[in-house]
C-alpha cells in the first residue's frame, strides 16, 4: 500500500512540471476558438507570439490593453492627442479581445451592443459563471449552494434594503466611535493610512447592520471578518492560475488561508444564529432583532426553504456577504478620499459639502434620516465620480457564453462556447465623448444645476433634487454593474460611504496631497493605494461661525475642560461628535441660554427640557436648535 501511495506521489511530481507547461502555453497562446477576423488588443499582427506577449501584458498592463482596444493606436504612440488616433474597435463599433491571463480572452463588444448582452439569457450567456470563475467560487464561497442558489442576494433585496432607513442613526453611532478610534480627536496634524483605517471603519458599519450590537463592537470578531474579506480575492487569484485538473488537489491548502478567517467568525456567529433558530417558526415575526442573521431565517422561513434555515448555511451566507460588502465598500471610500485630497479643488469641495450637511441637518432637526441623506447630493456626486474614475474592476458587464455551438454578435461575429463577452466600463468611464473633462475629478459632475455629462442626462436625472443619485446605474455608469445583475448592495453601500464621507467632511480637515497615488491594476482588478497616507486634523468650531450658520446643538457629550466663554453670543463651543452633537460647559450653556431668553443673542429653541441648571447631568436636552 505504502509503495503504492509512494509510486502515485512520483508520478504526480513528474507530472506536474509537465501540466504547468502545457498549461502555461495554452494560457499564452490559445485563440480559445476565436475568429481570426477578430483582432486582439495591443497586436500588430495577430501572431500566436504577438497574442502571447498580449496576454503578458495583462499582468499588469491591461489598462493599457483596453485603452488600446477601445481607441486603438493609443499603445504604440502615447504621446498622440485624443483627436489623432485612429479609431477602430469599440469606438468604432467593433469587437476586439482582450486578452486575460487569468481566465483566457474576453470578447470586449462595442457599447452600442451593450443592450444586446444584457438581453441574452443566463443560459445562452451567463454572468453568475463569470462571477463564479472571478472569485472561484466552487472553493472559495464555502458552501457549494452559496454559488448555486444566490439566496443571499434575494435577502439584500427585500429585506436589508428595505430597513435601511431604520439603520441610518444606528451607523452614524457606529460611524462615531470607529472613525474616532481611527483617525483620532486631536487638533493637530495626523498621518493616517487611509485604506487601512477605511477598511476597519466599514468592516464596524457593515457588521452593525449584519451581525448587530454587541457583535459589531468585538476586536477578534472584527478582524476576523475584515481578513476573511480580504482574503477572498487574493486566494481566488491563486486559484485562477492553477490548471484545473489539480486544482481539487490544492485548493483546500490554498484556501486554507482564509478559512481560518471564516472559522474565527463563526466561532461567535454560530451560537448566536442556532440560539434564533431555536425560537419556533410561528414566533419568529415577534422577535426585535433586525439583522441579517433574522431576515436570513425569516426568508426561509416564508419561503419554506428549510435547508436554509440551519446555523451552518446562514454563517457561510454571512460571511459571503460580509466579503461582498465590506471591501468594495473600503475601496470605493478610499479612492473618493485620495481624490478629495489630491484635487487642486480641494477646499472648494470640502466648503460645498459642508455647508450641503450643515444645511441638510438643519433642515431634517439634526437627524442622519434617509431623506436627510437623499439630499445631500454634492456628496452623493463625490462619490459617484470618484467610482466613475476608478472602481475597482475593469469589467461593466461581462457575460460567459454557455451554448454549445456558441454564439453570433449584431455585427455577425461568432463567440465560442466557454468564452466571456463584455463591455468595459473603465473605457467608457473615460471616454471624453461621454463624460466631458474625463480624467480630472470634477466632485459635483452629477449634481449642480446641470450634469456634466452627455449620455443618459434625461433619463437619469432625479428631477426633484437636480442630480444624478449614486444608486443609478447606466449605460455609462458601471461601478455597480448594469442589468439584472446591478449590484443588489449599492443601497446599503451608498448609505454607509454617505455617511462617512458625510461624517469626515463635518468633523476633519484634509491636507491636500500633490498627486494622486496609483491605483494598482492586476490583470482585470483595479486595487486602491494600499500603503499610502494622508494628514488629517480634528475640526474645532467655534461659537461665533457656529452661530452664524444655525446649528443644532446637543448637549450629549458634556466636557468640562472644554470650556470657554468669551461674552454674549461669542460662546466657544467644542465639537466632540457629528457637528450637531456640540460640548459646552454647563456655565457656557447657561450663558448661551440666557442670551436667548433675553433676546439679546442667537435664540436657542428647545425641543426637550426647556431649562438647565448648571450641572453636567443637567444637561440632558438632546437637541437644540440655535438659529441666529
Ligand atoms: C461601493 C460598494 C460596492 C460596489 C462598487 C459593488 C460592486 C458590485 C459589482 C460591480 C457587482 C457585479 C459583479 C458582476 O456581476 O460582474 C456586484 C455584485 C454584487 N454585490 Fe456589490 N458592490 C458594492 C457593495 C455591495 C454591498 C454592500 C453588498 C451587500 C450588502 C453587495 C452585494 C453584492 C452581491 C450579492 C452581488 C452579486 C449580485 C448578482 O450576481 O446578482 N455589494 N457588486
Amino acid at each position: 500500500m505504502l509503495v503504492a501511495i509512494g509510486l502515485a506521489c512520483k508520478a504526480f511530481l513528474f507530472c506536474l512540471p509537465v501540466l504547468l507547461a502545457y498549461y502555461l502555453y495554452l494560457r499564452l497562446f490559445t485563440r480559445a476558438g476565436l475568429s481570426k477576423d477578430l483582432s486582439w488588443a495591443s497586436t500588430k499582427d495577430g501572431t500566436c507570439i504577438s497574442r502571447a506577449r498580449s496576454t503578458l501584458l495583462s499582468v499588469f498592463s491591461t489598462r493599457e490593453l483596453i485603452e488600446d482596444g477601445y481607441y486603438k493606436a493609443f499603445y504604440y504612440h502615447r504621446q498622440m492627442k485624443p483627436s489623432t488616433y485612429t479609431w477602430q474597435f469599440s469606438k468604432n463599433n467593433k469587437p476586439y479581445v482582450l486578452p486575460n491571463i487569468l481566465t483566457g480572452p474576453e470578447v470586449i463588444i462595442p457599447h452600442s451592443q451593450l443592450q444586446w448582452l444584457l438581453d441574452q439569457p443566463e443560459n445562452v450567456c451567463s454572468q453568475n459563471e463569470v462571477n463564479r470563475e472571478f472569485l472561484q467560487a466552487d472553493h472559495t464561497m464555502l458552501h457549494p449552494r452559496v454559488v448555486t442558489d444566490t439566496v443571499h442576494g434575494d435577502v439584500i433585496r427585500k429585506e436589508l434594503t428595505k430597513n435601511l432607513g431604520d439603520y441610518t442613526e444606528a451607523v452614524i453611532e457606529e460611524l462615531d466611535l470607529a472613525m474616532q478610534h481611527a483617525w483620532g480627536t486631536d487638533a493637530t496634524w495626523k498621518e493616517v493610512s487611509v485604506y487601512d483605517t477605511m477598511s476597519e471603519v466599514i468592516t464596524k458599519l457593515s457588521n452593525r447592520v449584519l451581525v448587530g450590537k454587541p457583535l459589531c463592537r468585538n476586536e477578534a470578531f472584527l478582524q476576523n471578518s475584515g481578513r476573511f474579506a480580504r482574503g477572498v480575492v487574493i486566494v481566488a487569484a491563486i486559484l485562477s492560475m492553477i490548471p484545473k485538473q489539480i486544482k481539487p488537489i490544492l485548493a483546500p491548502l490554498i484556501t486554507w488561508y482564509d478559512r481560518r478567517f471564516f472559522l474565527g467568525c463563526a466561532e461567535f456567529t454560530l451560537p448566536i444564529i442556532s440560539e434564533r433558530l431555536s425560537i419556533p417558526p410561528s414566533k419568529v415575526d415577534g422577535v426585535v432583532e433586525n439583522d441579517y442573521i433574522q431576515w436570513s431565517i425569516q426568508h426561509a422561513t416564508n419561503n419554506n426553504k428549510p435547508h436554509e434555515r440551519t446555523a451552518d448555511i446562514i454563517c457561510k451566507r454571512l460571511a459571503v456577504i460580509s466579503f461582498a460588502a465590506i471591501q468594495s465598500s473600503a475601496v470605493s471610500i478610499t479612492n473618493a478620499l485620495f481624490d478629495l485630497a489630491s484635487s487642486p479643488a480641494l477646499s472648494i469641495f470640502q466648503r460645498e459639502m459642508h455647508d450641503e450637511a450643515v444645511d441638510v441637518l438643519n433642515s431634517e432637526f439634526g437627524s442622519w434620516t434617509k431623506s436627510a441623506l437623499a439630499k445631500m447630493t454634492k456628496i452623493d456626486s463625490a462619490l459617484r465620480e470618484s467610482m466613475r474614475l476608478g472602481g475597482f474592476v475593469n469589467r461593466g458587464v461581462s457575460k460567459k457564453v454557455m451554448l454549445p455551438d456558441g454564439v453570433t454578435l449584431p455585427d455577425g461575429t461568432h463567440v465560442p462556447q466557454g468564452v466571456r463577452i463584455g463591455v468595459s466600463a473603465y473605457s467608457i468611464h473615460h471616454d471624453e465623448d461621454v463624460y466631458p473633462g474625463a480624467q480630472t475629478f470634477d466632485a459635483f459632475r452629477f449634481a449642480d444645476s446641470g450634469p456634466r455629462l452627455t449620455l443618459d442626462n434625461e433619463k437619469l436625472l432625479d428631477r426633484e433634487r437636480k442630480c444624478i443619485p449614486l444608486v443609478r446605474p447606466s449605460e455609462s455608469f458601471m461601478a455597480f454593474s448594469y442589468g439584472k445583475h446591478a449590484c443588489p448592495g449599492r443601497f446599503f453601500a451608498a448609505q454607509q460611504l454617505k455617511l462617512t464621507l458625510a461624517y469626515i467632511i463635518l468633523n476633519y480637515e484634509i491636507q491636500p496631497i500633490a498627486k494622486r497615488p496609483e491605483n494598482k491594476w492586476f490583470v482585470g482588478s483595479i486595487g486602491p493605494p494600499m500603503s499610502e497616507k494622508v494628514r488629517t486634523q480634528w475640526k474645532i468650531y467655534h461659537g461665533e461661525c457656529v452661530a452664524d450658520k444655525n446649528i443644532l446643538i446637543s448637549s450629549e457629550k458634556y466636557t468640562e475642560d472644554q470650556e470657554s466663554s468669551t461674552g454674549s453670543h461669542a460662546i466657544s463651543i467644542i465639537v466632540t461628535s457629528p457637528i450637531y452633537n456640540i460640548s459646552v460647559s454647563a456655565t457656557s450653556f447657561n450663558a448661551l441660554l440666557k442670551d436667548a431668553n433675553d433676546s439679546k443673542g442667537p435664540k436657542l429653541q428647545s425641543r426637550g427640557a426647556s431649562s438647565v441648571t448648571p450641572t453636567q447631568q443637567a444637561i440632558t436636552d438632546p437637541f437644540l436648535l440655535l438659529s441666529p
